[in-house]
């Protein structure tokens, strides 16, 4: 069994077959990079996956459970999705508070996840006045607070400065090699080319490539090979 397993969805909002079949898995140890142009059906398999959309058919497990059958599920998976549920007038460590507090997490954890994403100093200041980059690193710090052993991120590099970037990617890889697993879906593919281990690319709402990096490569840049890939999907908006 491995932490991620997307098994045959499909999806339809409408008459737009958002998911026609998507199945891929996410191993221990490894950062998976999930790309696919716009309107591919990366959000909706990870809204699937952590329980926000339900599929019409087919399975999203995470630790061979569906979300909603996880005993603990801050403590299994952290998930960065966006940053819309940000409150302006509260502090970063507030807003962390209450989702410790909601997911029955001791409050030293975030203290803990504070100071993992950089951001003990500025924890007391309103996130009206943060950065991007710094509202971003307040969503990493959320999706940490239980110290799972999966990530899901959706574009977490958005806004970070290249000391960020350069930071969030050794945190992603220290993560990995300590076990755990990252699903990253993102649009930067020098990004995704220097962190990921596996790709897993969809189009249409269809896996067009799955399996290790260099192997999607097949030689060739990211950008080329992703290109290829994805020529004859335009996505799907
Ligand atoms: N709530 C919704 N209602 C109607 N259609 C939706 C909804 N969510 C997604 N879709 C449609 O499903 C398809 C897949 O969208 P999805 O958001 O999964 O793509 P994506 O790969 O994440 O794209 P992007 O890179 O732009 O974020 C698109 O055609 C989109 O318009």
């Amino acid at each position: 069994m491995h932490p991620i397993e997307i098994t045959d969805l499909h999806k339809s909002y409408g008459p737009v077959e958002a998911l026609r079949g998507v199945s891929f898995t996410a191993a221990e140890g490894r950062v998976v990079g999930l790309l696919g142009p716009n309107g591919a059906g990366k959000s909706t398999s990870v809204h699937i996956l952590l329980g926000l959309a339900r599929a019409a058919s087919g399975r999203a497990a995470i630790s061979g459970r569906a979300y909603a059958d996880l005993d603990h599920p801050a403590r299994t998976v952290g998930a960065l999705l966006d940053q819309g549920g940000l409150h302006r007038g509260r502090s970063g460590r507030d807003h962390l508070r209450v989702l410790a507090a909601a997911a029955r997490l001791p409050e030293a954890a975030v203290a803990v996840a504070l100071e993992k994403v950089g951001m003990t100093r500025a924890a007391d200041r309103r996130v009206g006045t943060y950065s991007l980059g710094m509202r971003q690193r307040i969503g990493l710090a959320a999706a940490l607070l239980g110290e799972p052993r999966i990530l899901v991120l959706d574009e977490p590099a958005n806004g970070l400065d290249p000391a960020g970037m350069a930071w969030l990617r050794g945190m992603l890889r220290s993560f990995a090699d300590g076990g755990g697993t990252v699903l990253l879906a993102s649009h930067v593919l020098a990004e995704v080319a220097q962190v990921a281990d596996d790709l897993v690319v969809i189009g249409e709402g269809r896996v067009l490539a799955d399996g290790p990096l260099a192997d999607v490569m097949a030689g060739d840049t990211l950008e080329h090979a992703y290109l290829d890939l994805t020529a004859a999907s335009e996505g799907m908006f």
